[in-house]
């Protein structure tokens, strides 16, 4: 069976009463306090709070890499609770694209192949052009590249093509700017924006850099595992 609603029925990202406790018996850690968040497609969302607030622990369960304790979690209409292991890791391939803090592209290849990489692992309905979208994202001229011939802002724009390639539902992005310098931190952060707009993507970064905030339409803040708007 595919994991791929439709266009038209397409959702974001719902969270709704999620808690998430780590360890056990006297030294529990309650990294997740009854969370909400709902991210529509195309809508960019940005997580900021300091340090052990919990943001993390965000990413992990929306995108099915850690199992709330309570709550529900629906990544384009598809409730991750009661999933086999199967149906998750498919789910996470073909609907929810990761960007990481420094790109994490794989060393031996070139800029086109790591697009192409989730296509191997699967099928994929419906994946995007992967030159199309180096040539969006503009990498094109650097197609034939391998990461260590591309600087930190390249990357991650490879990075977030290769994120996008499947036309996922949700993107979740960790510190995209934490190697950058600010020039660059804006462009990549720009890029976020479009691709979100322009592709009906659902995008949750969680970022420490104040900076690149201009660039989202709503902006939250994560304490002691409480998530709050702070803007819109
Ligand atoms: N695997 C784990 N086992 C025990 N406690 C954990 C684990 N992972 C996270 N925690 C705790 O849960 C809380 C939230 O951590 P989390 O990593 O989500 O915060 P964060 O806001 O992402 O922090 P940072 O900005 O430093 O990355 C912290 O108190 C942390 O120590």
């Amino acid at each position: 069976m595919s994991t791929t609603a439709p266009a038209t029925t397409r959702t974001g990202l719902e969270i709704s009463g999620v808690s998430l406790v780590h360890g056990d018996g006297e030294s529990t850690v309650t990294a997740l306090d009854d969370v909400s968040l709902t991210v529509s497609p195309g809508e960019f969302v940005a997580i900021v709070g300091p340090s052990g607030s919990g943001k993390s622990s965000l990413l992990a369960v929306a995108g099915g890499l850690a199992k709330p304790d309570s709550g529900t979690i629906r990544v384009g209409g598809h409730d991750l609770g009661g999933m086999s292991g199967r149906r998750l890791t498919e789910l996470r391939r073909t609907q929810i694209g990761f960007v990481f803090q420094s790109g994490n592209l794989i060393p031996a290849l070139t800029a086109v192949d790591q697009l192409r990489l989730p296509m191997t692992l699967g099928r994929v309905e419906n994946p995007r052009d992967p030159m199309e979208l180096l040539e969006e994202v503009g990498m094109a001229h650097r197609a034939r590249h391998r990461p260590d011939k591309l600087s930190g802002g390249e990357r991650q724009r490879v990075g977030i093509a290769r994120a996008l390639v499947t036309r996922p539902a949700l993107l979740l992005v960790d510190e995209p700017t934490a190697a950058l310098d600010r020039s660059r931190s804006h462009d990549v952060v720009s890029l976020l924006a479009r691709e979100t707009h322009g592709h009906d993507v659902a995008t949750v970064m969680v970022t420490h850099d104040q900076d690149v905030l201009e660039h989202c339409d709503k902006v939250y803040r994560m304490t002691d595992g409480t998530l709050e708007v702070e803007s819109n």
